[in-house]
């Protein structure tokens, strides 16, 4: 359609709206009066194309109601001005809705221009009339959500839910622990936690087939969660109870069961440590003790090290990252005590032959949660402030995109590791990169543009489909993993080559002395 009749054709059919109005116009207030040209304007249907008589008496019934909406007329009531301010502020409410609605074949003048006084200039963003009307909305809801927060976290959610229920039921009192446990972040890292774990090439020796035990027994592996999950919980729980002051005032926590009052302190303490109990003894037992050890020295860096520290120096991110890389490498080891030809002890677990995909996978996660966190903590930086939380992203914000950018590119060689230690194939090393090369493309424009045009959201949420994308194709691409089932499909046997004889097994197993150990054929969790 041409824009000019477009353009005449909007304002002939607002001013119908309208003219059937005038004559109310002196029986009704300044903000009614606004708010009847508002919704009028935002509800016009598409463009029509109308006679250039029908357009002139739109163009003076407009101005008539122009006239109307002087000063002078309402600085008796004194409205105009807030309502000029509210007016403001509806206008980008306005312009979003525009965006989501279905496309208006007029230019971006005329779209807008009847929403807007004529005193006013038109916004920078309203006059590209060479821009494509899809660009234009693309562009208007980009502008409109590049500085807004990132939704609320679970727990916040859990605790709007919790606050609904009666005070003394069962459920509410369930939810707000669960609330307590921040279950979205405990579900990515049992996640990473299980990863791991299937991740660890058994040795041939304990497949199935030779072993009266299972090789990676289910049952470890449920242990193994469980417990994880739990001391998730409990360093979580001891988290919010440290710091409800400081969480009351961010929008993003605000909403937290402590900060609510949902919970007492003496509640959410019995919690913590019944949890924390539960989730070390179930590692201790169902696992071994070197995870079980692992779990509970995680709770006590993530509550004891981290969580102060990030009152006191920009390094805490550094504490955090360290804590989040720990749940892979306590499922690495999990599947290493399961396997263990040793005596099974830590040294073996954590700094043997084969102990190098845990700490591939804990490196994996430690760099991750820059990218992650640096664009995550961007539009908050204020409130970060405010609270008193020593957070790169305001202290240096020039330094928070670079380092968001140099972890974000580690991920590619910690990636190739994982396939040059044979722990993953070749497949993982091509799909791995493309997943990284978006997350290094956001982390460039994120350190490029400091955080804004979108850009920290843009890297946020590049960051939130990274790490499950890349630990699913871990798993996908797991060493092996093809060639056993194609060869299972064939009818053959698993790689015959990889089988040991008994005296075989006996050379290979020697304590950390050296000196040969006995190994039984239905070997199990020898480090439980
Ligand atoms: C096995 C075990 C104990 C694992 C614990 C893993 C764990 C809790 C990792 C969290 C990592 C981290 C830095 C989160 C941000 O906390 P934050 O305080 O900045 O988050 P907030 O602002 O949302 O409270």
């Amino acid at each position: 359609m041409d824009s000019n009749t477009g353009q005449i054709g909007g304002m002939s059919l607002r001013a119908k709206v309208f003219r059937s109005r005038l004559s109310e116009t002196d029986q009704i207030c300044a903000r009614c009066l606004l708010r009847l040209k508002r919704t009028r304007t935002i509800r016009r249907p598409f463009s029509v194309s109308r006679s250039p008589n029908e357009a002139n008496e739109a163009i003076s019934a407009n101005s008539k109601l122009e006239k109307l909406l002087r000063k002078e007329y309402f600085s008796a009531n004194g409205s105009l001005d807030s309502s000029k301010a509210q007016w403001q502020r509806q206008t980008l409410s306005n312009q979003v809705t525009e965006a989501t609605r279905p496309a208006i074949p007029e230019d971006a003048s005329t779209t807008t221009l009847g929403a807007y006084p004529q005193s006013q200039p038109l916004p920078e963003t309203l006059n590209g009339s060479s821009e494509l009307p899809h660009r234009r909305r693309k562009r208007i809801k980009d502008e409109a959500s590049a500085e807004a927060p990132f939704p609320l976290d679970a727990s916040s959610r859990l605790s709007t839910l919790s606050s609904t229920m009666p005070a003394t039921s069962l459920r509410r009192l369930v939810t707000t622990c669960l609330a307590l446990s921040k279950p979205r972040l405990s579900f990515l890292i049992v996640l990473t936690t299980a990863t791991a774990y299937s991740l660890y090439p058994v040795p041939a020796l304990l497949l199935p087939s030779t072993t009266t035990s299972s090789s990676l027994s289910a049952l470890t592996l449920i242990f193994l969660t469980s417990g994880t999950a739990l001391c998730c919980a409990s360093a979580n729980a001891l988290n919010m109870l440290l710091e409800p002051k400081y969480d009351a005032q961010m929008s993003r926590t605000r909403n937290r069961p402590l900060v609510r009052g949902l919970i007492g302190k003496k509640g959410a303490s019995i919690f913590a440590a019944a949890a924390g109990a539960l989730g070390v003894g179930s590692l201790w037992f169902g696992v071994n003790p070197t995870v079980a050890f692992l779990g509970g020295l995680n709770i006590i860096l993530y509550a004891g090290v981290y969580t102060p520290m990030k009152r006191i120096s920009v390094l805490n991110t550094w504490a955090g990252a360290i804590v989040g890389g720990i749940p892979p490498l306590m499922g690495w080891t999990a599947a290493a005590g399961q396997s263990a030809t040793g005596s099974g002890e830590w040294r073996e677990l954590l700094f043997g032959e084969g102990s190098v995909g845990g700490w591939l996978l804990a490196g994996l996660l430690f760099a991750w949660q820059f990218p992650h966190f640096n664009s995550l903590s961007w539009p908050i930086r204020e409130e970060y402030k405010n609270a008193g939380y020593r957070m790169l992203v305001w202290t240096n914000a020039r330094m928070n995109g670079r380092v968001a950018l140099r972890y974000a590119i580690l991920c590619f060689p910690i990636c190739a590791g994982l396939w040059w230690f044979q722990i993953t194939d070749q497949g993982f090393l091509l799909t791995s990169s493309i997943v990284n090369a978006w997350m290094v493309k956001e982390a460039w424009r994120f350190w490029r543009k400091e955080g804004h045009k979108g850009s920290a959201r843009g890297l946020f949420w590049a960051s939130v489909w990274h790490l499950p994308v890349v630990m699913v194709l871990a798993m996908v691409h797991k060493k092996g993993l093809w060639e056993g089932i194609w060869k299972r499909l064939n009818g053959e046997s698993e790689d015959e080559d990889l089988w040991m004889d008994d005296e075989e097994v006996q050379n290979r197993a020697r304590d950390s002395e050296g000196h040969p150990l006995r190994v039984a054929r239905g070997l199990s969790s020898s480090g439980a």
